[in-house]
């Protein structure tokens, strides 16, 4: 296992546009869970995803404007928009509070018939749950998957006690899925290779937590290169919890978002 203990951002190019750091969806958030995807976007925004689009319950469109206006909403039932913001996306993700009914499982079974090779799906939360009962093949474009480590026994069938790194890869390759296996010390399943960082703090342990995370792997991989994206986004949202531990004895999801342009500012590269 390799650790990641440093990562650089990228200094941005003058000429540049929004169009340039990811058109990003994100599908979640049912009558009862919005604040998970209002987090994802919030995340999402905050670490310099391009465009940020969510589809959401119709209940939830007036907090998340309130919350976070940057980012457009629609209506996670409209069939006809979504599909189209499926179409028009680099980057989706899909999970966070997506709740495990009919509405959930539709949901994905529409966004698995219409994703394209050429774009990049992020598997978070219920959606991990659903496809653990649903077993649908993934589709054929990039997918990285964000388990914790309960997700990751539903979806992989190796129990919490027996998810050691040989077992672990092994199920990666056969998914042909990037996996992040989050936990104290996550770990990454990349193609390219088997990770771990060694910051985070229990601090960190709270509701919502991961749903940043997803949040901040959907906008780099909008803006960087996959592998390099993945790194960067669970290097970064530990470092900044780690820092915040410090001086609280709990992290609030909100606060490692707050901190977000800052520690990118602290770690950005020196050339253009
Ligand atoms: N504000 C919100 O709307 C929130 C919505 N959430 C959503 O709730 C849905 C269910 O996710 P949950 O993770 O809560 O529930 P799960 O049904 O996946 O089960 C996780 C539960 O198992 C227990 N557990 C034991 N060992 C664990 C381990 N090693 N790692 C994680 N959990 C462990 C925890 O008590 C946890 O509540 C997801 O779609 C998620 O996005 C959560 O993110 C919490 C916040
Ligand atoms: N003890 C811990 N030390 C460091 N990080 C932790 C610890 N417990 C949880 N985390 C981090 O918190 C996040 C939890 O993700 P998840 O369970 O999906 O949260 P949620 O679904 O509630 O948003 C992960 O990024 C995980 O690495
Ligand atoms: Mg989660």
């Amino acid at each position: 296992m390799q650790l990641i203990n440093e990562i650089r951002i990228p200094k941005r190019k003058p000429y540049s546009h929004k169009g340039d750091y990811g058109r990003i969806l994100l599908i979640g958030g049912n009558q009862n869970m919005g604040g998970s995807i209002m987090i994802a976007a919030r995340a999402c925004v905050y670490s310099g995803g391009g465009l940020t689009t969510v589809a959401t319950h119709h209940s939830n469109h007036t907090a998340l404007h309130s919350r976070c206006p940057e980012a457009m909403v629609s209506d996670i039932n409209d069939i006809k928009r979504l599909t189209k913001l499926i179409e028009n996306a680099d980057c989706i993700l899909i999970g966070p509070g997506l709740g495990l009914d009919f509405q959930g499982n539709n949901v994905l079974t529409l966004l698995f018939q219409h994703i394209k090779e050429e774009q990049s799906l992020i598997i978070d939360g219920d959606a991990i749950t659903i496809l653990s009962k649903l077993k649908h093949p993934f589709p054929k474009c990039n997918v990285i998957l964000t388990p914790h480590q309960i997700e990751w026994e539903r979806i992989s069938g190796i129990s919490i006690d027996e998810q050691t790194p040989e077992l672990n890869r092994i199920k990666a390759n056969e998914f042909r899925a990037h996996v992040i296996l989050k936990q104290h010390e996550t770990e990454l399943y990349l193609k390219s290779g088997d990770y771990k960082i060694t910051v985070g703090d229990p601090a960190m342990a709270s509701g919502g937590m991961g749903d940043a995370l997803a949040g901040i792997i959907a906008s780099f991989i909008g803006q960087f290169d996959t592998e390099e994206a993945i790194k960067q986004a669970v290097y970064i949202h530990s470092l900044i919890g780690d820092k915040l531990a410090r001086d609280m004895y709990v992290v609030p999801p909100s606060a490692i978002i707050d901190q977000l342009p800052y520690m990118m500012k602290e770690l950005e590269e020196d050339e253009a």
